[in-house]
This record gives structure tokens, sequence and C-alpha cells, in this order.
């Protein structure tokens, strides 16, 4: 495998499992950038700010788990983006995979399945075939989703929830943890519970 000079965006809870994965693919990683922290995470140096011009020709990833915040960061970022994809994970060679994604320990993600770019597929979840994934969408760790599932863009799907095949959930939207998904969910909603019921529309 061809590994690369990679910053990552990002230096907080996120980062370190991202970080973790690039480092057992061997990758060189320069830089973690992230105002709010300083020091060295795996002995990786913490440069505060984004800095465009440093090693301009390294790839980024924002390992920022925050749909919101990983969007923002991401449009002013510079740097050519890079998927990162865990060994233990499994990737059907009939799925595509947009750029900036990052494809945690155990997750799967089967035949015919499209990922927009910067989505979180997290630790243990599994993604079954044809379902479609837009940019900025997190997968929290454990979740189910059925064959022929869409989720719109910047969505999170909380840690072990359900989504029933050919269900789609909109863009923003929040599906609670161990929620179990048998309707379509609307943009912005935030849904919990078997079966899962909206109990709010949030905007971020
Ligand atoms: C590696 C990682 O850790 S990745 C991160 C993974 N994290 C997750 O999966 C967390 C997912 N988040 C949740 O499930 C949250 O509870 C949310 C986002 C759905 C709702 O959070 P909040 O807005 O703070 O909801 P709040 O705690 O005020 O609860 C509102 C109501 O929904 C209920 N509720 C909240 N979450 C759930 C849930 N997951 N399942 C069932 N009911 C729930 C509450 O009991 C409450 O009911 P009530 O009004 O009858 O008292």
């Amino acid at each position: 495998m061809e590994t690369h000079k990679i910053i990552l965006q990002g230096g907080g809870e996120h980062a370190r499992v991202v970080l973790d994965s690039l480092l057992t693919l061997g990758h060189k990683v320069t830089a973690l950038f992230d105002p709010k922290y300083s020091g060295d995470l795996f002995g990786v140096p913490q440069r505060g700010s984004y800095d465009p011009e440093f090693e301009p020709h390294a790839k980024a990833v924002v390992a920022i788990g925050n749909n919101a915040v990983r969007k923002r960061v991401a449009v002013v970022t510079k740097h050519t983006f890079t998927n990162v994809i865990h060994p233990s994970a499994i990737v059907s060679s009939f799925a595509s995979l947009g750029t900036g994604n990052m494809l945690l320990q155990g997750s799967i993600v089967q035949a015919q399945c499209k990922l927009g770019n910067h989505v979180i597929i997290n630790t243990g979840a599994t993604i079954d075939h044809d379902c479609v994934i837009e940019d900025f969408v997190h997968i929290a760790p454990g979740a189910v989703l059925c064959g022929c599932v869409s989720i719109g863009e910047g969505s999170f799907i909380g840690a072990g929830s359900v989504i029933i095949p050919g269900k789609r959930v909109g863009a923003w939207a929040t599906v609670g943890a161990g929620a179990v998904v048998i309707q379509d969910v609307p943009d912005y909603a935030v849904v919990v519970g078997n079966p899962a019921r909206i109990i709010r529309y949030e905007k971020s």
C-alpha cells in the first residue's frame, strides 16, 4: 500500500482514532491542526491553528466528529484530501468512495454503496448493499444500515441504531442511539426510539 505524508485537521477525540488508523497503516502524520490543543498526540506534534502553507503536498483528513464543524473546516482546507480506511474495515470492490472519508475499525461497506466526501463510518458500523451516503455524514459505532438506505448530507446516525431497507434519512437529521428507523426521516429531524419517532427539528 502507498503511504503518504498526512496532516490532520482536528486534535480532539475523533482525531485520536483517525490518527491511530493512519499510524497503523504506516503513514507519516506530520501535524495535527487544532487551536484547542498543543503538545503532541501519539508522537505527532499539535501545531495549533491550520497553516495552509505547511507541507503543501501532504494529504489532509478532517478528523472532527461533529458534522457541521467538519464541513466548516473542510471548506477552508487547502490541502488535497485522502481517505482513511483501517486495515480491519471491509470495503467492497464494487463500492465507490469520494475523498476525506474515515472508515474505522471493523466497519463494513457492501457492494454498490456510494459514499460522498468526509463521511465517518465509525467502529463496527455496517452499511449494506446499495446504500447512498452523502457528504459529512457520521455513522456512529455499531449502527446498521440495511440495503438501499440513503442518508442526506450532514446527518448523524447514532450508535447501535438500525435503519431498515430502502428508507431515507434526510439532510442534517439526527438518529438517536439505539433507534430503529422504519419510516423516512425528514431533513433536520431528531428521532429516537423503536420505532423511531420525531422529538424535534434542529438546524445546526
Ligand atoms: C465514538 C463515539 O462515541 S461516536 C458518538 C456516538 N453517540 C451517540 O450515538 C449519541 C446519540 N445521541 C442520542 O441518542 C441523544 O440522546 C439524542 C441526540 C437523540 C437526543 O439528545 P438530547 O437532545 O440531549 O435529548 P434529551 O436527553 O433531552 O432527551 C429528549 C427525550 O428523548 C429521549 N431520548 C433521548 N435519546 C434517546 C435515545 N437514544 N433513545 C430513546 N429515547 C431517547 C429522552 O429520554 C427524552 O425523553 P422525554 O422527553 O420523554 O424525557
